[in-house]
């Protein structure tokens, strides 16, 4: 894992552990018997680390935390580069990151390919740089640029970590050859003033006030972490405590986050990110062996919100959209909006006015279906309405090309009842974006009884080039976010009726980590588009609403967001929703007493009598119905894996990424206490059927020791 290579007077440790040369045991056991060894060697007069293949060391090997950890550690391996008495150059390429970067600092000099990074990624794995990075880095940037680096974890490209002092050369050419004259140009030279150990902080003096304008700013940004927080104690550290101590404040520090339940839950995060765009399809097709299509044009149905945003995310990336409304009017509009979104993202540094311009140019309204005879991708984004849906599909199944994909941007329509509408079954998916769709990074990905792995791969290929994170699921109704959000949604309604109220409901839920409350979603949505569904919905049973409707077809419902529609109060865009803003379209949600009058005259109506409810339940009610309903979409495979479900949820519905998602959090909380308490509100609320324990969970639960969680889904599915 690392080669030991003499050339001259130069011992050369290559490291060799693709595909980013992580500090796995093996590494740091060759790094320190090759710095002994480069040591003992007469012949030898300096050092040279290097990565082989694509990057210098990315960082520490992940998959080792949470296990025994094995010596040596990484900061004894430092330790010896640094005493070294020969002079060590580490050679950067790609991305040192972590523990790379560590290996780097404890070298005497670092040269670096101009195009490569660096950086301390490990807050984003809930932990700090704990191989003395927190206390090397102030003592070369100084500790506002330390701080930022770290608890950013942001990677700093070449030449911005020369400019802070990071690296002492940029290197153009050739790196090990190069690497190899740096060193021969160093030997004889002092090493006590390279060794990091030796050098003080030099604005120490302003740690204080360095520290607390840190902290305020992590508080702010990353609401509920604790790994920004130990990192800039450890980096205060750093500047007050001599250097020992200090490293001994890291240790500690470090060793709390390691075994931290968010800690934990950020690096199931980091696989889970790489394993959801990973598809395969119960008929054994996968991103492994099947080819995408080439997407080369793309027709947006639909100008709404939903459909221009859509056509933005196209039109960025340079696929050319034809964007198509009946209503020249609204067709207009939308071009003007597409137009102003695209200024805001030039404003904000996020597009050149170039971008925004080549955006336009590909981007065409019309009017007429007609036009989207030649496009690869059709993306349907009407309005919710099953035969709308429908009508649409069976025109554009006549007007496409046969080779081109319909996809709809449903958010719960069973994709088989659309498909059925058209003769290219196969052709037909789903591709569900979240609002607003330009920003929201999920993609929710749907196939249906019929849908070929062509057009699979198609779709989840497309939505890569878009910057997507693709999940795909198996079409069912609301499919999972959806589905699983539902009953987030339907126990937060229920517990108003019970006694809480919209600001109780969401704060214990904000304050769990999820971005916003189930209120002050409906409010930024719109109450109106859940009223016209429901209405819908009633419409195709015969089912006439009131406010006195408590059951339909036997399951409880609760009248109470069609008494809000009623008064007119849709959310932000009426001013008035949940909550009330200061005029339509304000941002500042401020509880309303109205609302309270409301609910506690709805309350009266229905002679339901109010009690106090605590957050636990509040919790229980929302998540552990949601983590219920997660473990029946696994059950039926409607989700291949656990990890799917919480990446959709953490980038479509808010959840706190150091929670994990809800089914790693039901692992962290336990399976014999999620399905009891499942059980006990089924017991509760005979009338919400949801509550009906997962025969999937039951079975996990019933087991003497956890079930870990990368074993929920093969081998007990198969067991059912
Ligand atoms: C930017 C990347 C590097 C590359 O990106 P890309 O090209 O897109 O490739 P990916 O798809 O992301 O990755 C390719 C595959 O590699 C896997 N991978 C990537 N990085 C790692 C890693 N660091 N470890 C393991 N595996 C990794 C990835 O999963 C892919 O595999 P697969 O295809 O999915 O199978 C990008 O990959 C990236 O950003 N990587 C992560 C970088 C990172 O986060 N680095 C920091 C890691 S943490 C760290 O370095 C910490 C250092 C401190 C160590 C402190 C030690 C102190 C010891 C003190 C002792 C305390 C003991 C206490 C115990 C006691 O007291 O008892």
């Amino acid at each position: 894992m690392v080669d030991y290579i003499v050339d001259g007077n130069i011992a050369v440790l290559e490291i060799n552990n693709p595909p980013v040369n992580a500090l796995s045991i093996h590494v740091r056991e060759g790094l320190l018997t090759g710095i002994q060894k480069a040591n003992q060697d007469g012949s030898v007069q300096a050092i040279v680390i290097i990565g082989k293949g694509s990057t210098f060391p990315s960082g520490a090997d992940i998959r080792e935390f949470g296990k025994p950890p094995k010596e040596p550690w990484l900061t004894a391996v430092g330790e010896a580069i640094e005493a070294s008495e020969k002079p060590v150059i580490s050679a950067l390429h790609g991305t040192a990151l972590g523990g790379g970067l560590e290996v780097a600092l404890f070298s005497h000099y670092r040269i670096a390919d101009e195009r490569s990074r660096v950086g301390f990624p490990e807050v984003k794995l809930g932990l700090l740089p704990g191989a003395q990075g927190t206390i090397r880095l102030p003592r070369l940037t100084g500790l506002a640029v330390a701080m930022r680096i770290i608890t950013s974890g942001d990677h700093i490209n070449a030449p911005e970590a020369l400019k802070y002092g990071i690296l002492d050369k940029l290197i153009s050419g050739n790196l090990l050859q190069e690497a190899k004259t740096f060193a021969k140009s160093v030997i004889g030279k002092p090493l006590d003033n390279r060794r990091l150990s030796k050098i003080a902080v030099r604005d120490a003096a302003t740690v204080d006030k360095h520290f607390d304008e840190a902290l305020a700013e992590v508080k702010r940004k990353y609401k509920g972490m604790i790994a920004p927080v130990n990192c800039l104690k450890s980096i205060r550290g750093s500047a007050k405590l001599p250097f020992v101590e200090a490293a001994r404040l890291e240790a500690a520090l470090f060793r709390e986050l390691l075994t931290s339940a968010q800690s934990a839950a950020l690096r199931y995060s980091f696989f889970a990110d790489r394993s959801a765009p990973r598809w395969k399809l119960p008929s054994g097709a996968s991103i492994e062996n099947t080819k995408p299509d080439i997407i080369k044009s793309v027709a947006v149905i639909g100008a709404g919100t939903m459909g221009s945003a859509i056509a933005i995310c196209f039109i960025r990336v340079g696929i050319p959209v034809l964007l198509v409304e009946q209503n020249d009017k609204l067709l207009q509009n939308a071009l003007k909006n597409i137009g102003q979104i695209l200024q805001g993202s030039v404003k904000l540094n996020r597009i050149t006015a170039d971008q925004r311009k080549q955006s336009l140019q590909i981007l065409r309204g019309e009017t007429s279906l007609d036009i989207v005879s030649d496009v690869d991708l059709v993306v349907e984004a009407v309005f919710e309405n099953l035969k709308l849906k429908q009508e649409i599909f069976a025109r554009l199944d006549k007007i496409c090309k046969p080779s081109a994909l319909l996809c709809s941007n449903t958010s719960t329509l069973d994709i088989d009842k659309i498909a059925v509408a058209t003769n290219r079954p196969g052709k037909v998916a789903g591709m569900h974006f979240f609002a607003p769709a330009h920003i929201m990074k999920l993609l929710e990905n749907v196939y249906g009884t019929h849908t070929s792995p062509s057009t699979v791969a198609t779709i989840m290929d497309i939505g890569k080039r878009i910057g997507k994170v693709s999940v795909l699921v198996r079409t069912c109704d609301g499919f999972v976010a959806n589905r699983m959000n539902r009953m987030v949604g339907n126990e937060a309604v229920f517990m108003l009726e019970e006694g809480a109220l919209p600001q109780d409901v969401d704060r214990v839920l904000e304050d769990f980590g999820m971005a916003m409350g189930p209120f002050r979603v409906t409010d930024l949505s719109g109450s109106d588009v859940g009223w016209r569904i429901r209405q819908e919905r009633a419409k195709e049973q015969g089912i006439q609403l009131t406010y006195e409707t408590r059951f339909v077809n036997g399951e409880r419902y609760s009248s109470l967001p069609d008494r809000l529609y009623e008064l007119g109060r849709y959310g932000q865009k009426t001013g008035k929703g949940w909550y009330r803003y200061e005029k339509p379209f304000a941002r500042t949600a401020y509880p309303d007493p109205e609302i309270t009058d409301v609910i506690n005259s709805h309350c009266r109506s229905l002679g339901i009598e109010r009690r106090v409810i605590p957050p636990q339940e509040i919790i229980e009610r929302c998540l552990f119905a949601a983590i219920n309903e997660g473990f029946k979409v696994l059950e039926e495979g409607v989700a291949e894996k656990p990890e799917n479900i919480d990446i959709i949820w953490q980038y479509g519905l808010g959840f706190p990424r150091y929670r994990g998602g809800p089914m790693f959090y039901a692992s962290q909380v336990g399976l014999k206490t999620i399905y009891e308490r499942v059980c006990y509100y089924y017991d509760a609320f005979p009338h919400s059927s949801y509550w009906a324990p997962s025969d999937l969970l039951r079975k996990l639960a019933s087991h003497s020791t956890e079930v870990p969680i990368d074993q929920w889904t093969s081998k007990e599915r198969s067991r059912l």
